[in-house]
């Protein structure tokens, strides 16, 4: 697991050691400096290389301040950009006597012109303007220089490497907004643990390759705020049947989606869950989705009979009065039973009436539109946009008014319960972004419900966090089969990787027929 933790987190982590006299700055220098290092060996060599610092005025410029010595020392031409009045005092008498030119841009009247024109000389750029002492968007002239930099480099995009210190500055450090200019950087070198802002969108699309060094923290204590689950997280808690299992004890789900006019969600989410491995099936629905389910899966079972979790509203329109009295129903006993329940599509809409709430475990899987909408319906009037800027603030927003966890989908899916970590899964590829696709992930996230849903049903609130824990699982196994199914090789959030093979189109069907590749290679 990939764990982040808070601003607060790591200052009160980080203080028992400074109280020691632990060298902190001086290791995460060293650290820095062999990452810069390696991304000018990877272009060609580092002695004789030209490296710009652009440095701000607290910790993080000192971080760079030093590193800059320990490059001088391997043969790097070094500039440090001062872009604020003072600079952390030591490192900057530090990186004086071990030959860092050092330019005090702000006298000129030409910050922007002046960085510009060494950044331009530069084989590699080092942001330390802000790290996690940063409040709000980059000030001036830090923003100006920055949006140039940007500028500059998207001009020439393999040219130069851009490291950032902790995190690329300006990003919301704790929730992962972008409300400035932020430089794009091929590599974030973070101190201790991984920031939140490193691991949620939209700001993780600007971190590059992130690389944790090691500072021996204590964080035992500190729950993350943020984490993202890999494959061996996932291999743990995926349900193994065993010797004494059978059908019933494996899970049985059942299924209210599709309709007479969308009948193909119904069947997509029964592919997803088949393929996630339980113990059945069942399906309720109209007649034409009906007959579908049969065709394609006749493994389903389409008579009512008891189940550990439900799956409801995939391939259901809110208008659709019939099929939504029956959601209504399946989720008013659900509820009562303390079942674990998805709700998709149109049974979202339930819970825009407050009436609704939710007391057992339940998963809403919203993308951006839903979320906002079922946030504008219970009196918090919010946009699709306003999502996509800060998704991790509003998919929280929303598990504190439903009770539910929210899983909202995207390109990286953030996960929120009412309380906890977020996950963020950076697992699929855009090509995933095609019509049912969600279904099948319903169908793989009430699988996995089902196989704990006694467990859940039973709770006395030690599993509080499963079900988030499930969804983020959910998605990572749906993004990896939507990998596989494309022919997409590993990706982070960024720029992508022009050596990476570009996959090719994938449907809904692909997906849920990649799942046992997929699982091949995670279960172990
Ligand atoms: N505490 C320590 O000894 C360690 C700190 N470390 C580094 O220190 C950093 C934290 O240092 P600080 O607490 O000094 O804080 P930062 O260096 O992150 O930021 C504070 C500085 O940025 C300025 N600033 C704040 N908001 C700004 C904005 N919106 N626009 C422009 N400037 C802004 C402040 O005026 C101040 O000069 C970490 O991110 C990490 O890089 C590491 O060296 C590990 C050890
Ligand atoms: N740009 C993207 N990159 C990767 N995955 C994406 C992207 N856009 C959407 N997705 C994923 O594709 C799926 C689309 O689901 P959804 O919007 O519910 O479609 P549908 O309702 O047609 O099934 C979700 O799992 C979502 O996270
Ligand atoms: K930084």
């Amino acid at each position: 697991m990939i764990r982040a933790h808070s601003a607060a987190t790591v200052r009160a982590a980080e203080e028992p050691l400074l109280a020691a006299g632990e060298p902190l700055m001086a290791r995460a220098a060293f650290a820095l400096a062999t990452h810069v290092a390696g991304e000018l060996r990877a272009r060609g060599g580092v002695s004789g290389s030209v490296v710009l610092l652009l440095v701000g005025g607290g910790n993080n410029g000192g971080d760079a301040l030093y590193a800059g010595t320990h490059l001088v020392r391997r043969g790097c031409q070094v500039h440090a950009a001062l872009l604020t009045e003072r600079a952390h005092e030591s490192g900057l008498a530090a990186a004086r006597s071990a030959g860092v030119r050092v330019h005090e841009v702000l006298g000129s009247g030409d910050a922007v012109g002046e960085t510009l024109a060494l950044a331009r000389r530069s084989d590699a750029w080092v942001d330390a303007l802000t790290g996690i002492g940063a409040r709000g968007p980059l000030r001036e002239p830090a923003g100006s220089v920055v949006d140039a930099l940007t500028a500059e480099r998207s001009a020439w995009p393999a040219e130069p490497a851009v490291v950032a210190v902790d995190v690329p500055s300006g990003i919301g450090v704790d929730d992962g907004t972008v409300e400035g200019p932020v430089l794009p950087a091929d590599r974030t070198v973070t101190m201790g643990t991984a920031k939140p802002g490193l691991l949620l969108p939209p700001a993780a699309a600007l971190a590059g390759h992130v690389e944790v060094f090691d500072l021996d923290l204590a964080l035992a204590e500190h729950p993350p705020a943020a984490c993202s689950l890999t494959g061996a997280d996932v291999s743990d808690l995926w349900p193994l049947p065993g010797p004494e299992d059978h059908k019933y004890t494996r899970g049985v789900l059942g299924l209210a989606t599709g309709s007479q006019t969308y009948p193909g969600a119904a069947a997509l989410a029964a592919a997803g869950a088949l393929r996630t491995g339980l113990g059945m099936v069942r399906y309720t629905g109209p007649e034409v989705p009906t007959d579908l389910v049969r065709h394609r899966h006749p493994e389903v079972v389409t008579v009512p009979g008891r189940v550990q979790s439900w799956v409801l509203g995939s391939g259901v329109a809110p208008d659709d009065a019939a099929r939504m009295a029956e959601l209504a129903e399946y989720l008013a006993d659900a509820s009562a039973r303390g079942l674990p329940v998805v709700l998709d599509a149109g049974a979202l809409t339930l819970l825009h009436d407050d009436d609704n709430d939710l007391t057992g475990p339940a998963v809403l899987t919203p993308h951006a539109g839903e979320l906002a909408e079922l946030l504008t319906a219970r009196g918090e009037q919010t946009g699709r946009d306003d999502v996509t800027a800060a998704p991790a603030r509003h998919a929280r927003l929303a598990a504190e008014i439903t009770g539910g966890t929210i899983l909202l989908k995207g390109s990286t899916t953030v996960v929120a319960a009412p309380e906890g970590p977020l996950y963020a899964q950076h697992d699929a590829t855009p090509w995933l972004a095609t019509a049912g696709a969600g279904d099948v992930l319903a169908g793989v996230l009430g699988a996995l419900l089902a196989a704990y849903g006694d467990a859940l049903a039973a709770d006395d609130g030690t599993l509080t966090g499963l079900p988030a824990t499930i969804a983020a699982a959910a998605a990572l196994v749906h993004g990896r089969a939507a990998r596989s199914a494309a022919g997409v090789s590993p990706t982070r959030p960024g720029r992508p990787d022009p050596a990476a093979p570009r996959g090719v189109p994938i449907t809904a069907t692909d997906v849920a027929d990649a799942l046992p590749r997929a699982l091949r290679t995670i279960l172990r």
